[in-house]
């Protein structure tokens, strides 16, 4: 283990001319500026002082690239995506926590999943949510109307859209409910297991290098040594393992018992049948016994999505809501547009075809998600040695280089916020939120970049095989969340407190002085 740790070091030396800030300590490098409550400015400072290809120091001195170059981006998810993948740490995780869902498989197995899963994402299924994700919005619009009472008043936008985002998956992906929006609904421990999962993972990150190494041992084993350890944060993992795996397992059969009973028993189910996992499950029962998938990969699915579509989806809708209520117009103009719309179409719900038709609403989307992406970077491990090439040449202390040599163990860190809002791309005005810039054709320089992502030019969703498979599905819950919330109330700024966006994991809110207390965003909500 020493001899692989120094011989990577020595192998490293090509990354030591890259430049980036010094180290801040011996043992964790530049760790706590990249992870603490600071860090996204700790990750704008570095790109603006150091460039698009940035090292830092992690762990004992190794070295690390923090990249926002899109030629450098494109090799590692497109190119050499085989090469640089999630570390094994990573997957294992995953696997023991989630089970053995797109997060916790790699190569061809991963490939597999990907293929098994593509139809049930498709426009075609997409079209059959949008009611699904209106009568969900529906609840959340009557709690707020009851809570506002007429009138306006200053609420935690927060806590409601968490809520919201948590049912939307919960109905729309496994066809069950949480009763998150359900003012008298009581606390649910998968829900809690879920919330919990993320603090969770973040907590064992100490005992990374020593769980990768003994995570094949088999399970009952790991779990008995676990719990003769007298430590506390492992015993948590632990029962929040159990939680979600018997949850999981509790809807799989209940899915299972219906599908069994035949097709009209099945669309009896809250989502009619047409959540994600129900239309997987059936079209699995229609496969032949050699294409069918396991029942423990639906299993892992199921956690998997719940736990990538919940944060993911409540930052993203907080975010455009907190963006909203600051720029009082361009709500003004959303609202206009989205009338309109309901007007023309003669309904007061609207569809699939009319919710993506609205070019107002697509823009307000594409410029928060692409200005603040609620994931801002992710990580990859060269698996070989390569060479990474770049977009333009990186200035060193023995000049300028066009590319360099990356070692197996490296770790590289794609920095999907930098690359979202560089104006070598995007202009001067990068780091605006404006719109309206997605109403005009785009500057040549975006189309010219060829930011290797699956959405809008950006890395939001990233690309390559593990692009997000959920971006669809997400799209049209945002569309539809705001396409009720924007034409019942008005929301503006808090006039007692001050909203900062905080690192932790995801960027998210809290009230300035007040952090401690945990997320929240409070804003005026007023009836129209
Ligand atoms: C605004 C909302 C969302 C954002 C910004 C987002 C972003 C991302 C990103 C950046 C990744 C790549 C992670 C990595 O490779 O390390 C990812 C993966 C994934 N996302 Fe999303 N996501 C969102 C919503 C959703 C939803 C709603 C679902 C499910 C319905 C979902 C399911 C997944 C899954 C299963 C993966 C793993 C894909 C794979 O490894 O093949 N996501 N997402």
């Amino acid at each position: 283990m020493l001899f692989s740790f120094v011989s990577r070091r020595a192998k490293q030396a090509p990354l030591w001319d890259i430049p980036g800030p010094p180290s801040v300590s011996f043992v964790t490098g530049n760790f706590s500026q990249m992870f603490d409550a600071g860090a996204t400015r700790f990750h704008e400072y570095i790109k603006e002082t150091y460039g698009r290809v940035v090292r830092i120091h992690g762990i004992f001195g190794d070295n690390q690239l923090f990249i926002s170059d899109p030629v450098a981006c494109t090799t590692i998810l497109l190119k050499e995506q085989d090469i640089f993948e999630q570390s094994e740490w990573f997957i294992e995780i995953n696997r023991h926590g989630l089970g053995l869902g797109l997060l916790a498989t790699l190569g061809a197995h991963h490939q597999k999943q990907r293929k098994q899963l593509r139809s049930v994402f498709s426009a075609k299924h997409m079209r059959s949510m949008v009611p699904l994700f209106h009568r969900i919005t529906h609840q959340l619009c009557d709690i707020l109307q009851t809570e506002v009472d007429g009138d306006r008043k200053e609420l935690d936008l927060l806590e409601r859209l968490s809520s919201l985002a948590l049912e939307l998956i919960a109905q729309g992906g496994l066809g069950c409910t949480f009763n998150s929006l359900d003012p008298h609904g009581k606390e649910n421990e998968f829900r809690e297991a879920i919330k919990e999962f993320v603090p969770t993972l973040s907590s064992l990150v100490m005992f990374q290098a020593i769980f990768t190494r003994i995570s094949k041992w088999p399970p009952r084993l790991l779990r008995f040594g676990a719990k003769l350890l007298p430590i506390a944060m492992l015993h948590n993992a632990i029962r929040v393992a159990d939680v979600l795996h018997k949850h999981t397992k509790m809807v799989f059969d209940h899915k299972k018992a219906l599908l069994e009973m035949g097709e009209e028993e099945f669309s009896h189910q809250l989502s009619e049948g047409k959540d994600i996992i129900s239309v997987l499950m059936k079209s699995n029962d229609d496969a032949a016994e050699e294409n069918r998938i396991p029942d423990e990969e639906i299993m892992g699915q199921m956690s998997t999505f719940m736990f990538a579509a919940t944060d993911t989806t409540s930052t993203a809708l907080s975010r455009i809501m907190f963006m909203l209520s600051r720029h009082p117009e361009a709500q003004e103009k959303l609202r206009q547009e989205l009338n309109a719309a309901v007007e023309r179409f003669g309904g007061s719900d609207l569809g699939y075809d009319e919710l993506l038709e609205l070019p107002y609403l697509d823009a307000v989307c594409r410029e928060t998600l692409r200005l603040f992406p609620p994931l801002t970077f992710v990580s990859r491990i060269a698996r070989a040695d390569t060479t990474l090439p770049f977009s333009q040449p990186v200035q060193t202390a023995h000049g300028a280089i066009s590319s360099v040599f990356v070692p197996r163990g490296t770790t590289v860190i794609v920095d999907i916020a930098g690359t979202n809002r560089d104006p070598l791309i995007w202009g001067p005005d990068a780091a605006e939120w404006r719109p309206e810039r997605w109403l005009a054709p785009l500057p040549a320089s975006v189309s010219e970049a060829h930011v290797p992502g699956v959405y809008a030019h950006t890395l939001t969703f990233l690309g390559g095989s593990h692009a997000c498979i959920g971006f669809k599905f997400s799209q049209l819950e945002m569309k539809t969340v705001l396409s009720q919330l924007v034409r019942v109330f008005r929301f503006s700024p808090s006039t007692t407190t001050e909203v900062v966006w905080l690192f932790r994991g995801f960027t998210t809110p809290s009230v300035k002085g007040s952090t401690a207390v945990g997320p929240q965003m409070p804003v005026v909500v007023e009836t129209i």
